[in-house]
Order: C-alpha cells, then sequence, then structure tokens
C-alpha cells in the first residue's frame, strides 16, 4: 500500500490529466492506468464556474482521489493562494506543491518550494512537494513536515527518463515519508528502474497523453510500476565483475 497522510492507495501510479489528444482517449487512459489519484492544474479548472468546461467532466471523478498542483505558481504565495482556492472549493486537500522557478527548464525554485511546503502546513495542507532531485532539499521538505516528497527524473514533459539514480537512491534512503518520482518518466522502463531504486511512487504525465496510443501506454505504465515494484520487494543480486556460472559443476561427478 502507498501511504500518504491520512490516505492509503493500493496503486503506485499517479497520473496527470493534461494534454491527451481528446477527453475520450483522457478516459480510457485514466480507466486502463487504474490509477487512484489524479492530479491537475487548478489554474487549469473554472472552479467557481460550473458552466465552463471542465476538463475532469468526462471521468469519473468521484472514483478518484484528486490531487490539486499549484502549477503556474512562481512564487510561494502565489502556491499558497492556488493551494487554498483548490480547498476552498471542496477538492482535496492534498496539495501538489509546485513552484517553477524557470520557464525554459521548468525546474522548481527550491526556495520557494520550501517557504510554499512551510506555510501550507501550517495551514493543515497534505503537503507533496516537487522538487529537484538535490537531496539536502528533500531532506528539509521532509524535516519540514511534508507527507511525501517528489523529486524529479528530468524535466516535466521530457522524457528523458531517470537523470540522477544516485541521488533518486541517496533521497529513497533517507526518508521516512514515501517518495514518489513525479516528471520526466519517458518509457515504462524508466518508471521501473524507479520502483526498482526503491522508490514508493511514480508520477506521470506526458508519457501516456503524447504517446501513440495512450491508452496502451497507460497500461504499459502500470505493469511497469508494479513490476518494479515486485523487483524491488524481492530485492536484487548484488552487481559483480566477473562471472559467476549459473549452473555450478563443483561437487557433481560429472563436469
Ligand atoms: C501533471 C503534472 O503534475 C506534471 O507537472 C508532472 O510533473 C508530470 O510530468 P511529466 O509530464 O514529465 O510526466
Amino acid at each position: 500500500m502507498l501511504k500518504i497522510g491520512p490516505y492509503s492507495f493500493k496503486s503506485r501510479l499517479l497520473l496527470g490529466t493534461g494534454k491527451y489528444p481528446d477527453f475520450d482517449v483522457q478516459k480510457a487512459a485514466v480507466e486502463k492506468s487504474q490509477t487512484e489519484i489524479l492530479t491537475f492544474a487548478v489554474r487549469r479548472m473554472n472552479i467557481f464556474e460550473a458552466s465552463q468546461p471542465n476538463f475532469l467532466e468526462n471521468l469519473e471523478v468521484e472514483k478518484y482521489t484528486l490531487l490539486p498542483n499549484t502549477a503556474g505558481a512562481k512564487t510561494a504565495e502565489e502556491a499558497v493562494r492556488i493551494a487554498k482556492l483548490a480547498r476552498a472549493s471542496g477538492l482535496c486537500d492534498m496539495i501538489k506543491v509546485e513552484v517553477i522557478g524557470c520557464q525554459k527548464t521548468l525546474l522548481p525554485d527550491p526556495v520557494e518550494t520550501l517557504k510554499a511546503s512551510e506555510e501550507l502546513l501550517k495551514e493543515g495542507f497534505i503537503v507533496l512537494p516537487y522538487t529537484s532531485d538535490d537531496v539536502l532539499l528533500a531532506k528539509r521538505l521532509e524535516e519540514l513536515g511534508c507527507h511525501a516528497i517528489m523529486p524529479g527524473a528530468s524535466p516535466i514533459g521530457s522524457g528523458q527518463g531517470i537523470l540522477n539514480p544516485l541521488n533518486l537512491r541517496f533521497i529513497i534512503e533517507q526518508s521516512a515519508v514515501p517518495v514518489i518520482v513525479d516528471a520526466g518518466i519517458g518509457t515504462p522502463s524508466d518508471a521501473a528502474i524507479a520502483m526498482e531504486l526503491g522508490a514508493d511512487g511514480v508520477l506521470l504525465n506526458t508519457a501516456v497523453s503524447g504517446a501513440g496510443d495512450p491508452v496502451k501506454m497507460a497500461k504499459a505504465m502500470k505493469l511497469a510500476i508494479e513490476a518494479g515494484r515486485l523487483g524491488f520487494e524481492a530485492g536484487r543480486i548484488p552487481k559483480k565483475i566477473y562471472a559467476t556460472a549459473s549452473s555450478p559443476t563443483e561437487g557433481l561427478s560429472v563436469g
């Protein structure tokens, strides 16, 4: 089970809801993924205008836990305002803190992310900050009381996969709260590697919504995350420089 604050989930895949070719494909992909957590940018919702189109309207949202995110925020103040708006409109009390510091790389601003997380924790939110793969920043966020840490694999939407597996490993090893690898996943094998490293979950969007067949890719991601988790739990063999025969002959009369 993936436990985040008071919530428990069977699925370890958190799925973004944007950039699908159309709403039918979005719905089919979301269902095929068997995710239980959907994330979306609060800024893209017409939360207080029921007459306006809503990009979640095709989904049976009551079946999912909604994880609003503060995408679009460039400062802690903006992120806090967006989170409060989401809560006031009756969305979940969980919030993915996303404070972008650079529009070209879409990398998170560490100082503003820390500030926003601190403020939102004081306000009683379940806080999941999207952060870089900086090991010490991840520790600081955990020490603040964040309920999960979400280090990026590589820049959002880049599909480059895990650029720094060592840092992710350090973050996972030191963390007492769930670590969810967020952003940059390109293929099912990237997601499997994140899980084999010991991540508690993976959040992804573009790899599914932008795939040639998003529905098939949603299933592939689900299976990859399950396989990666099983592999982690099973415990991999140690890497060695030299060969070890798979069929030892020692002690047998026939060599
Ligand atoms: C939807 C969402 O929250 C994104 O900001 C997230 O970081 C996913 O990134 P990818 O699109 O690279 O999977």
